[in-house]
């Protein structure tokens, strides 16, 4: 398809209740035939949907939650425009866009013109930071800061988290999954001045990192940041957090805060205050990692609403099932904030075979404890069982599998 004013071949694509124009994705293929949406003229990466879909369950959710007639949604980083015209269509908000691109903001201005939201959608070219700045300026009032980046949002955040008045939701996706988790280790410590370790529960240790670092940096602002929905999907972390302006609320965040452990002997998984490097089961010497947040990953409430919305709007979600999977996990796994096992991984420190995930589950149950699987990982499970019990109850799985 050939749009005047457009010097590359484009596609016309349906995104949930939007209708949009993105450059050809057949023109844009490596050899092996995927799909690399960093070569086209203008990012629009179709894989991105499922956190898009989220994105605007949230906003809704949200909007209810805080009681707010109208959302007030800043995108920086808009590329062809598809979020900012999703915030406006599904969730009726004002959206203030931009991105630095001249050919992305040419294309996001066309896409929002084509869905009848001029008068809703503003979209610039501009540097993400110098927009939330100006922003700031000019009296806007986020409810939503939407920072959906190439790799970090650690450039960005400071910015957001300013732009944000009195009180107001900084969503962020990190694409950089392998300084998060531990692989790149001075990437780490220089984006997000974290000390970097080795754990077997490193999806998480992603995930609360990245929060940890919001809530530093919040802190540092005089904001508190509570964390109303966190989670990992496909290759990045996505991250809403609710910032609120006061030195009380900044202190009660910090103390959110700690170290995580692993000790790759026994398996032990936890937290610390204060990073002890011996472990209290084995002796053995612990992985330590840090400062990362605490807390809990979720909103009950507000993923109560997430999932009600979902249902309403089953035929727009492109992966319903597994929006509805995600909130439900999400919302059993939301109370306990231990670390996840990698239940294969504590079964070879144990040298045994690996009961079903599900087993296991019920035994801790039974026990008296909670136990769920996890998001992040198949092969995982959370527990609020201490380690010992963790580890006598596999046992017991193993020595009386129909008795326990
Ligand atoms: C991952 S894409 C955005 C995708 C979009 N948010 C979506 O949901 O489809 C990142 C965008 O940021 C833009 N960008 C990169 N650096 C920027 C900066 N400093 N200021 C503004 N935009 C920037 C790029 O041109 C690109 O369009
Ligand atoms: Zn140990």
């Amino acid at each position: 398809m050939v749009v005047e004013g457009l010097p590359y071949p484009t596609k016309r694509i349906k995104e949930g209740k939007a209708e949009i124009i993105i450059p050809d994705p057949d023109a844009y293929r490596r050899k092996d035939g995927v799909y690399e949406p960093a070569w086209a003229p203008v990012f629009y990466n179709p894989r991105m949907r499922f956190n898009r879909d989220l994105a605007v369950l949230f906003a809704n959710a949200y909007r209810e939650l805080a009681g707010l007639e109208r959302l007030v949604v800043v995108e920086p980083l808009t590329g062809s425009g598809v979020r900012a015209i999703r915030y406006a269509v599904e969730s009726g908000a004002r959206v203030y866009a931009a991105d630095i691109d001249p050919d992305a903001v040419h294309l996001a201005r066309i896409n929002v013109e084509n869905n009848g939201v001029a008068d809703r959608v503003t979209v610039e070219r501009a540097d993400a930071n110098e927009y939330l700045a100006r922003l700031k300026r000019e009296g806007i009032r986020p409810s939503i800061v939407d920072i959906d980046p190439f790799g970090s949002p650690a450039p960005f955040i400071d910015t957001a988290i300013q732009s944000i008045s009195v009180r107001g939701v900084l969503a962020a996706t990190a694409t950089d999954t392998a300084p998060l988790s531990g692989t790149h280790s001075r990437a780490l410590r220089r984006r997000y001045d974290v000390k970097p370790a080795r754990t077997a529960w490193e999806k998480e240790q992603a995930v609360r990192i990245l929060v940890g670092y919001i809530i530093r940096r919040a802190a540092s602002h005089e904001y508190g940041a509570r964390i109303l929905l966190a989670y990992y999907a496909d290759y990045y972390v996505r991250i809403y957090a609710e910032i609120r302006r006061g030195a009380s609320r900044a202190d009660e965040s910090l103390s959110m805060l700690g170290y995580g452990v692993y000790c790759p002997y026994c398996g032990y998984t936890g937290y610390t205050d204060t990073p002890s490097h011996q472990c209290p089961y084995c002796g053995g010497s612990l992985q330590v990692v840090g400062p990362l947040y605490r807390g809990p990953l979720c909103d009950p409430e507000l993923v109560k609403r997430m999932r009600r919305l979902a249902e309403e709007e089953n035929t727009t979600l492109a992966e319903h099932r597994r929006i509805t999977r995600l909130l439900e996990q999400l919302e059993a796994e939301c109370s306990i904030t231990k670390p996840y096992y990698r239940l294969d991984r504590l079964c070879s420190i144990l040298r045994m075979n690996m009961p079903k995930l599900a087993q296991l589950v019920d035994a801790l149950r039974a026990r008296g404890y909670k136990a769920t699987r996890t998001h992040f990982d198949p092969r995982g499970f959370r527990t609020d069982a201490p380690h010992p019990e963790v580890v006598n109850t596999l046992i017991e799985l193993r020595t009386r599998p129909d008795q326990v």
